[in-house]
């Protein structure tokens, strides 16, 4: 038997996909794995007992990665699996920045009342006309899930779009339409483009990456759209520049007191992902994930530990093993096993950054003095027996 623990309301569409093995508990100290959203944990600490933490969306810049891979804890998102939700939203911050769409409605809202409102309307419409975004110019920063989707669509909305990610996967380089433009200096996006949007994961190296310099080489009436972090984007810098007419809008998905009700903001709740499809799609994705982790020990899709896979044990018993990536670990074990007499069928082991991941499918059940001698080596931060 297995606990689920939910840090924030996930999809009953996914959580349906557990099956009559699993059980869901309040207690966080009796779970063996955590769903989480946008919920922080870097000041939540995790029992001893938890083996996972799943994501349900793409960012994970709300959990404390090193800190729980420490603790052999694995944990996962789903990538790609909102970012159609995402880029619908982006759509439609490009619309509500481009014609005064938000205003024209509160104005309507405004003269509830008036009789002679279809007259009135036709008077006061130029207060809330626009521009069309076909034949504008998109620079999109970051061109993975979102970012390749967000690319096409422009495109076939008649945008001219620029495309920003000198880290590109190879499947999101496929995924692009030949119409995207291949840019690789972002001052070329900064300088050139009407529209700059950014869809890159918040870390150290992207905090604030739209500051004053950035904006300061951007044409006069930009666009900036932001539905990945507002920590990515210097937004005191955006104020500034949106009084002083440098920036035309600021449309973001992450409301905070320096962009709630300043002149040139059009923010959302963090709405992005926020539809059915998109909140099934990833709680399918992540109870998947655990499902494979916890009853199997495969990693898929994991940020903090690497992508391992034995498919199911078709042994008498199979050991997990999250250690550090340092040598000699393989040796190790494998003495530890050879010296018990049980002989090692199938293995695997992979390693990302820091950590690494074994896996030993044995033709004998192991010992429990054998897994307390596994635990005991240096580097060591975890060992499961599965069946
Ligand atoms: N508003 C919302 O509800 C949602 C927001 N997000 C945010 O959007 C971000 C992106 O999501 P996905 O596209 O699914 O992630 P992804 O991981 O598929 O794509 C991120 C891309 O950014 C690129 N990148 C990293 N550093 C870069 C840099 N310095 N310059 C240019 N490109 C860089 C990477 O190479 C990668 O291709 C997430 O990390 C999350 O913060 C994601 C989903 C929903
Ligand atoms: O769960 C949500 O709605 C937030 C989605 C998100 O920001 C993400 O997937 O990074």
């Amino acid at each position: 038997m297995f606990h689920y623990h939910c840090l924030n309301p996930i999809s009953q569409v996914g959580l349906d996909g557990f099956s009559s093995l699993y059980v869901q508990t309040d207690n966080i100290n009796d779970a063996d794995a955590i769903l989480v959203r946008s919920a922080a944990m870097h000041d939540l600490e995790l029992p001893e007992n938890l083996e996972a933490v799943a994501r349900a969306g793409a960012g994970v810049n709300n959990i404390p990665l090193q800190k729980y891979a420490e603790q052999g804890i694995v944990v996962f998102n789903t990538p790609g699996a909102n970012a159609n939700g995402v880029k619908e939203a982006v759509l439609a911050g490009l619309l509500l920045a481009s014609r005064d769409i938000v205003g024209g409605i509160n104005w309507v809202q405004s003269e509830r009342q008036n009789d002679l409102i279809a007259k009135d309307a036709e008077k006061e419409k130029k207060r809330f006309a626009g521009n069309e975004i076909m034949g504008k110019r998109l620079g999109i920063i970051g061109l993975g899930a979102i970012g390749v989707l967000v690319a096409n669509a422009a495109a076939r909305l008649g945008m001219e779009v620029y495309g920003y990610d000198p880290y590109i996967s190879v499947d999101a380089a496929w995924n692009l339409s030949r119409d995207i433009r291949h840019i690789k200096e972002v001052d070329e996006i900064y300088r050139e483009c009407d529209y700059i949007t950014i869809h890159v994961p918040l870390m150290d190296s992207t905090r604030k990456m739209i500051n004053k310099d950035a904006i300061d080489k951007m044409k006069d009436g930009v666009v900036l759209l932001n539905y990945a972090r507002d920590l990515l984007v210097d937004e005191e810098a955006v104020v500034d520049a949106l009084r002083a007419g440098k920036v035309k809008r600021y449309v973001s998905d992450f409301p905070n007191p320096t962009t709630a009700g300043a002149k040139g903001c059009i923010v959302t709740p963090h709405i992005g992902a926020s539809t059915a499809e998109s909140e099934d799609n990833c709680a399918k994705m992540a109870v998947k994930e655990l499902i494979d982790y916890l009853e199997h020990g495969n990693i898929h899709h994991s940020v903090n530990y690497p992508e391992c896979d034995m498919g199911i044990c078709s042994t008498v018993c199979r050991i997990a093993i999250n250690h550090r990536n340092i040598k000699n670990m393989i040796g190790q074990f494998a003495s530890v096993l050879g010296e018990a007499d049980l002989n090692i069928a199938n293995m695997a082991n992979q390693s990302k950054g820091e950590y690494a991941y074994s896996l030993f499918d044995l033709d004998t059940m192991v010992t429990p003095q054998v897994i307390e001698t596994l635990k005991k080596i240096d580097g060591v931060l975890k060992v499961r027996v599965l069946k």
